[in-house]
């Protein structure tokens, strides 16, 4: 779990990019009729929603180019999996260096469907290199299903709460059921005032 000084820290970090005209958020669309119901942005590689595969600029929305991902980011994800690793008796999750970020809002009536994350490199999922997932602001309850049979199960994420799945977990089913409004830790509430809801981070090796 990150701190609450580290939190808000980040939330300022990818809010002022975010908020920006040039490159932050949007709601992406599947097609003309169906848009994903969050906004999102992307840093050093956009996740082109149309196609399914990462593009060096925002094909499937206004063409600019994609935000760099700042080197705090990188070095925040491979601190966080250091630290996990050394405390893992079993070490199943490999090493990454992220070179994609993806930042998600959630407003109170966001959601995503159960879904694998499979458009980075057959090579970076073949060898189960981990995504490293982080949540800010609200509550949200998560699904996630291991293969393509068996129980879904549920949890609740919390601002700060830290979900990795690699290794043999990498092609994990998961999504986001709903946001829980008004759970946002109140020393966050500033930043987000005019943005309620859950932020999600994704950080993935492509
Ligand atoms: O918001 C979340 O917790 C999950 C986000 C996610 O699955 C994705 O961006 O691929
Ligand atoms: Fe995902």
């Amino acid at each position: 779990m990150l701190s609450a000084e580290k939190q808000l820290e980040l939330l300022e970090l990818v809010l002022g990019l975010g908020r920006g005209n040039s490159g932050g958020f949007y709601q992406p669309s599947f097609d003309e009729s169906h848009k994903l119901q969050l906004q999102m942005f992307c840093m050093g590689r956009h996740w082109d929603c149309w196609n399914r595969c990462y593009r060096s600029s925002r094909t499937d929305h206004d063409q600019l180019p994609v935000l760099e991902l700042p080197h705090s980011l990188v070095e925040l994800v491979m601190g966080i999996l250091a630290d996990v690793k050394q405390k893992c008796r079993q070490q199943v999750l490999p090493d990454m260096r992220p070179d994609i970020g993806i930042v998600n809002f959630y407003a109170a009536a966001g959601s995503l469907g159960l879904h694998q994350d499979r458009d980075e490199s057959a090579e970076s999922i073949s060898n189960g290199i981990p995504v490293v997932s982080i949540s800010l602001g609200s509550h949200a309850v998560f699904a996630y299903r291991l293969g393509d049979e068996g129980a879904t199960k549920v949890v609740t994420l919390r601002s700060g709460d830290i979900f990795i799945f690699g290794g043999p977990a990498r092609l994990l089913h998961h999504g986001v059921v709903k946001i829980i409004p008004g759970t946002t830790p109140k020393s966050l509430r500033g930043v987000m005032a005019d943005m309620e809801g859950r932020i999600n981070l994704t950080f993935r090796q492509l």
